[in-house]
């Protein structure tokens, strides 16, 4: 079992190696690692972010572990150039469509969401996200108008079996969940959206079990810090599911405890904190790794089947928070290292 391991720009490679211990820790002989470049550091190396190299090893693996990518002195590159091209990238080129972002309340942690407690302790729900269309794959640019003024333009855009295998991701989800699903869109303004919601219910006929409801993302926003106990699975575009989700780890605690596992059809698949580089942290030592090793146990349970493994991790996170181990994202004074030695002590 190969695993191509990516760590990537600023607080990539911190919260990486820690993942990367907890995997070694399990001791499983058949686990091979192997590293690739990516991001503002493979440019700097190769003169790509997603250099040809990068790309066979992760052709060659059964899944990917990745840290983040994304460096500000990268901002004058061209876009093609621009270390998130990384891994806007390899979700395309792997087609990887089905992005799984689980938010819970680990026990302990409820009193340090943004939410009341009562309100954050049922939070227990999945955001399934399209991964390869939208305004992010969309044509795009900055045009000179004819008279004189710049206009930036992105457009976004869905073809109907882009949105019906995505459908039926959330609807396959929900049915292993609590059967209920919740399309998150923006039917009332965007055609995009409209063909969306006709989509969703098309495939929902094949799916009677699973109760289905419409959500426009302005009020999913709102109700997901109002009442998120109400939603269980979420289905959405890349765009919205992208800010919706940044927006439930507040829900949860901190950014620095969501996983997700970003996957095509089969078991291949791409596992990744939600988080970016973050530039703000990168080099201190500070960044909660929990994320991260939180994707590693996803990506053993989804691309490897070794489920007693991927709850050991799951487990392990669960007990070091319980212990009161917490980084600064938490209010706690962990450090990555010392987050990782909590968990690794535990398995
Ligand atoms: N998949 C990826 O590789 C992603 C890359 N990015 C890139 O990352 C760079 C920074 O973007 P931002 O908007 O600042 O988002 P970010 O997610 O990197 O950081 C946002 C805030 O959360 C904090 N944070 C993030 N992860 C944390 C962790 N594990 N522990 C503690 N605190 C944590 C940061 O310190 C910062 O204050 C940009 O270049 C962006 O394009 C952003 C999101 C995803
Ligand atoms: C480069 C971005 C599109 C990555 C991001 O924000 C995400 O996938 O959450
Ligand atoms: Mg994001």
């Amino acid at each position: 079992m190969r695993i191509a391991v990516f760590a990537g720009d600023g607080i990539g490679p911190e919260v990486t190696e820690q993942a990367v211990r907890v995997l070694e820790k399990l001791g499983l002989d058949s686990l091979e690692l192997v590293e690739g470049d990516v991001g503002g550091m493979a440019y700097r190396k190769h003169g790509h972010p997603l250099p040809p190299q990068t790309l066979e090893t992760a052709r060659s693996a059964d899944a990917i572990l990745f840290g983040a990518v994304g460096d500000f002195s990268c901002d004058h590159l061209e876009r093609h150039l621009r270390p998130e091209q990384a891994i806007l990238g390899l979700r395309k080129e792997l087609g990887l469509f089905a992005n799984l972002r689980p938010a819970r309340v680990f026990p302990g942690l409820e009193e340090l969401t943004t939410l009341r407690e009562e309100v954050a302790r049922e939070i227990d729900l999945l955001i399934v996200r399209e991964l390869n269309g939208d305004v992010y794959f969309g044509e795009k640019g900055i045009r000179t108008l004819p008279d004189g003024r710049r206009q930036g333009w992105d457009m976004m855009s869905y073809a109907e079996d882009e949105v019906r295998r995505i459908a039926h991701s959330g609807f396959t989800a929900a049915m292993g969940r609590s059967k209920k699903l919740c399309s998150v869109d923006k039917a009332n303004v965007l055609e995009t959206s409209q063909l969306w919601r006709d989509v969703v219910i098309e495939v929902s006929k094949e799916y009677p079990e699973v109760e289905l409801s419409h959500m426009y993302v302005d009020n999913a926003a709102m109700q997901l810090v109002k009442n998120p106990g109400q939603f269980d699975v979420i289905v959405t575009g890349n765009l919205f599911g992208d800010i919706l989700s940044d927006q439930a780890s507040m829900c949860v605690g901190s950014i620095g405890l969501l996983a997700s596992a970003s996957l095509a059809e089969g078991t291949y698949g791409l596992y990744e904190p939600i988080h970016g580089s973050a530039p703000d942290i990168a080099g201190k030592g500070l960044a909660n790794p929990m994320a991260t090793i939180l994707s590693a146990a996803m990506l053993l349970r989804h691309s490897l089947g070794l489920e007693e493994q991927a709850v050991r991790i799951e487990n392990a996170v669960a007990g070091a928070l319980s212990a009161g181990v917490k980084g600064g994202d938490l209010g706690g004074s962990a450090g990555t290292r010392q987050i990782g030695d909590a968990v690794v002590e535990r398995l």
